[in-house]
């Protein structure tokens, strides 16, 4: 609950007036309940006195009219008049219709700004939850990502916050129109009858009993239905992205009935929530009858001694069902009230993430950037860790003692059998993770101490599986940078040998290429993303070679605009092809984590050691890269 509060903290002024709305608004509208019984009660049926005898009780009426007329017999203003005025206040219903009809307006116009302000702050909490949990999920390490699947994340910012939305904007609201209700007619019940009321209030923790109880057993399902329901959307996600392999595996039963598993799941703790939902109503309503009778017998004890006569009696009563009916919205709003509780730790957890790459606290700029004259890996080590976690002793070194240095415009090949460990050395150069010992040092600074904006701006990446958004083919070369001049994207896409491909598309360069680019072939997609790494102009490539065959021509035009790429840039590659690796300056052979060896095509060949044993197996079509 205290999570939900301060969520509203940075709009307490706007929720102070909506709630001095509501509260104005629940006034008015006790006044109106008051004003229409009255006239029903007392001018309909001429009982004149009993609303005035009503009025004398609560407001001490007679005592205030009787100095009301001493103050006016005193400035002149005749007694008996007055009386007539009052008389026809009494029991003309014309007044008291305009009197309502006023009041009415009032409870609407306060209602009208009460809704709509905490509609509206339920929105802006929303958007800016959302706007705040993808502002961290953007700012955290990959080490988050390995920790939580995608659909997961999807529906925690989707789902979840949808359900903090509703309880803020419409259920807070109800929650506190409701209360100033009761805070009205308790005052007005304590006014008429104080001996009566104390007894109705020693019954109250009955009422409140349950609806704590229920309200746990809420959260809880809440809970953990919106955890399935974060599974089914991260799996359907997987099955929907990889429908083409569940199709050729002919895997579709078996991904529905994976589907129909969790969808079951979830249905069971909705169904516990529903329930608990569904039985609070009646139970308070049963509380609620109870009392009622409970009073009503009490009651006709009270008119038989003569302490109170049947008209007062009967309003007394209308005011404890005014009483009542609040209370039970207000069980009902506090439902899902819990339910948006119950999933605000799961939000939660994603905003407290500890962030395990964090920003330098004072960042150093890169001497000489954007030329990076010199990367050095100093005896770096790395192994990974759990979700954040310190480093695990437990864990083997993906990374052990690695050291070398590449100079400006050089090209360092990284070779290794699958799982030696040369994609991780390519990611700790970016900071997607840090080194666990050692340092990395880029033109004599350490890369922590460069702030990761400054230090991610001198490398242009091209992975394995290359990443395209679904949108125009501009917007893709041009990621990130939306201001460049269409000819720069058409030179870059030129020397990616993209633009011609691209020229015969039915839109060209503003053809939108579908999710993930769907809508090109492999080789298209590689050159595309190249074109993008052209573009941007860092000074460092970090490559890492497509393994998926290409035909012989998509090869020679991706071998070209890769060739285009590399040209005068440092390049760190995890080479596959003969070609580029022959083409390297160094050549870093890995084997579990260690630099076995290092040096030259020919200098390697010439070793007899396991690069040669690697390339023999390449030679041969077996894949050993
Ligand atoms: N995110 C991760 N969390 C934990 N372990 C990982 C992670 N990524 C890789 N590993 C492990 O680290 C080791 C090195 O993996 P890495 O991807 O660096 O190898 P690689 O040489 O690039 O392999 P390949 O050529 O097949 O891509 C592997 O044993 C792998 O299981």
């Amino acid at each position: 609950m205290k999570k939900l509060i301060a969520l509203l903290i940075p709009y307490r002024g706007i929720f102070f007036l909506a709630v001095a709305a509501l509260v104005l608004g629940a006034v008015a509208n006790s006044a109106l309940t008051g004003l229409v019984s009255s006239l029903m009660n007392n001018v309909m049926t001429e009982q004149a006195g009993t609303v005035e005898s009503q009025a004398d009780k609560m407001f001490g009426y007679r005592e205030r009219m009787e100095d009301i007329e001493q103050a006016l017999k005193g400035i002149g203003i005749p007694l008996d008049q007055l009386g007539k005025a009052k008389d026809e206040a009494l029991v003309n219903p014309i007044p008291w219709s305009i009197m309502a009809i006023l009041v009415f307006l009032t409870q609407a116009f306060f209602n009208y700004l009460g809704t709509y302000t905490m509609g509206r702050i339920g929105l802006m909490v929303v958007v800016g939850l959302r706007q705040d949990l993808t502002e961290k999920m953007m700012a955290l390490s990959m080490n988050f990502f390995k920790h939580y699947s995608t659909g997961d994340l999807i529906a925690r910012v989707n789902t979840d916050v949808l359900r903090v939305q509703q309880a803020i904007s419409v259920k807070a609201g109800e929650m506190i129109k409701e209360s100033a209700n009761v805070v009205v007619f308790v005052i007005v019940v304590f006014a008429l009858n104080w001996k009566l009321s104390t007894t109705l209030f020693v019954l109250v923790p009955l009422v409140g009993l349950p609806v704590s109880i229920f309200s746990r057993k809420i959260r809880k399902y809440s809970r953990q239905s919106q955890s399935y329901l974060g599974h089914l959307t991260a799996h359907l996600k997987e099955v929907l992205v990889g429908v083409q392999i569940v199709k050729g595996f002919r895997r579709e039963a078996f991904e529905a009935g994976k589907l129909r598993e969790l969808n079951q799941k979830f249905l069971k703790y909705a169904l516990r929530e529903l329930r608990i939902m569904a039985v609070t109503t009646p139970v308070m309503g049963l509380i609620g009858m109870a009392v009622v009778v409970s009073f009503v017998c009490y009651g006709s004890f009270i008119i038989q001694s003569g302490e109170m006569n049947q008209g007062d009696f009967l309003f007394y009563l209308l005011c404890v069902y005014q009483l009542y009916q609040p209370i039970k919205r207000m069980a009902r709003a506090n439902s899902d009230i819990q339910q948006a509780v119950g999933v605000l730790p799961r939000l939660d957890e994603i905003l407290q993430w500890n962030n395990d790459i964090p920003e330098p606290a004072r960042p150093r700029p890169v001497p000489n950037a954007p030329v990076v004259s010199s990367i050095r890996f100093e005896d770096v080590s790395f192994r990974y860790s759990d979700s954040g976690e310190e480093e695990n002793e437990d864990r083997a070194w993906v990374l052990d003692e690695v050291a070398f240095e590449v100079g400006r415009g050089r090209v360092i090949a990284l070779v290794g059998a699958s799982g030696s460990g040369k994609s991780t050395l390519a990611k700790l150069l970016p900071r997607f993770y840090d080194v666990s010992r050692g340092a990395i040092v880029i033109n004599g600074v350490d890369i922590r101490d460069v702030s990761k904006s400054d230090l991610r701006a001198l490398f242009a990446l091209v992975t394995q599986d290359t990443v395209l958004f679904d949108d125009s083919i501009h917007n893709n070369i041009a990621y990130g940078m939306p201001d460049v001049p269409r000819e720069d994207v058409i030179a870059a896409a030129r020397k990616a040998f993209a633009h011609e491909f691209i020229e015969r598309l039915p839109e060209g360069y503003e053809t939108v290429i579908g999710e993930s680019g769907s809508r090109l072939s492999g080789g298209q997609r590689q050159r595309i993303s190249i074109a993008r790494a052209i573009l941007k102009d860092a000074p460092v490539l970090i490559l890492d070679e497509a393994t998926s065959a290409l035909d012989t021509e998509s090869e020679r035009e991706v071998q070209q605009a890769l060739d285009a790429l590399m040209d005068e840039r440092t390049t760190l590659v995890i080479a596959h092809r003969l070609s580029t690796i022959r083409k390297a300056d160094q050549i870093l052979v890995l084997d579990e984590g260690r630099v076995v060896e290092r040096g030259n095509h020919a200098a390697l060949l010439a070793e007899n050691g396991l690069y040669r044993k690697l390339i023999q197996l390449q030679e041969e079509g077996r894949d050993a890269l």
